[in-house]
């Protein structure tokens, strides 16, 4: 996606760590115009597997989420990081890491809305080591739905998460990809694959 790249050659800015922070566009302040096309790219791409849903994980991924459901006309999950009492039992529920945040999180999705019916499409804001995807994964694995394919915003090519996922052999599309970031050289992003 063109356009994402340009506006992170724009706005992005390399923190200690290897951390890549897009706050003007994806992680605080969003962009319509930007969230709107991100939909419609995730939509473009994964139509022709005739998602019935659309599962992310609060926070960040649930803008880039929901836009790809309105364009699919399909309902999106997101896992909760914190089960509350309203969430119907049984719920099915996976470990990862917050990157930005520190600390291991429990992720909780309800079988109200998760069930063996169910051809989901996971949608997210980056992928990186990709453990979160795979917290995901176990998560729909449980429910008895058919995972489809995972759709990332931006990929930090040089964490291999798309290598540590290999295994489920579920395909991965992402709109922007940092192919390497460093003070000498900057920013080296490329449209996603
Ligand atoms: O591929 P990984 O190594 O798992 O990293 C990607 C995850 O890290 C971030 O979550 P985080 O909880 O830090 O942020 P958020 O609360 O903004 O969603 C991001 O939103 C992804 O979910
Ligand atoms: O804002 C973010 N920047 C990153 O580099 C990153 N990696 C995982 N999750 C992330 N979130």
């Amino acid at each position: 996606m063109q356009s994402l790249v340009e506006a992170i050659k724009e706005q992005g800015v390399i923190l200690p760590g290897g951390f890549l922070k897009v706050d003007g566009l994806v992680n605080h302040q969003l962009l319509p115009h930007l969230t709107r096309e991100m939909g419609v790219r995730f939509a473009e791409h994964f139509a022709p597997l005739r998602p019935s849903k659309v599962v992310t994980i609060e926070v960040s991924g649930i803008a880039p989420a929901i836009s790809a459901a309105m364009e699919l006309g399909v309902p999106m999950v997101y896992a909760r990081k914190k089960k509350p009492l309203t969430m119907k039992e049984p719920t099915f529920t996976a470990e990862s890491v917050s990157r930005t945040k520190g600390g291991a999180v429990n992720l909780f999705i309800s079988s109200e809305f998760l069930g063996p019916g169910d051809r989901v499409v996971v949608i997210d804001d980056f992928l990186a080591s990709g453990g979160t995807l795979r917290a995901l994964s176990r998560m729909i694995a449980e429910s008895g739905a058919a995972l489809l394919g995972f759709g990332c915003v931006v990929e930090k090519e040089f964490e291999e998460g798309r290598l540590h996922l290999a295994d489920l052999n579920v395909p991965i599309h992402t709109l922007a990809n940092i192919v390497r970031m460093s003070e000498e050289e900057g920013i080296v992003v490329e449209v996603g694959r």
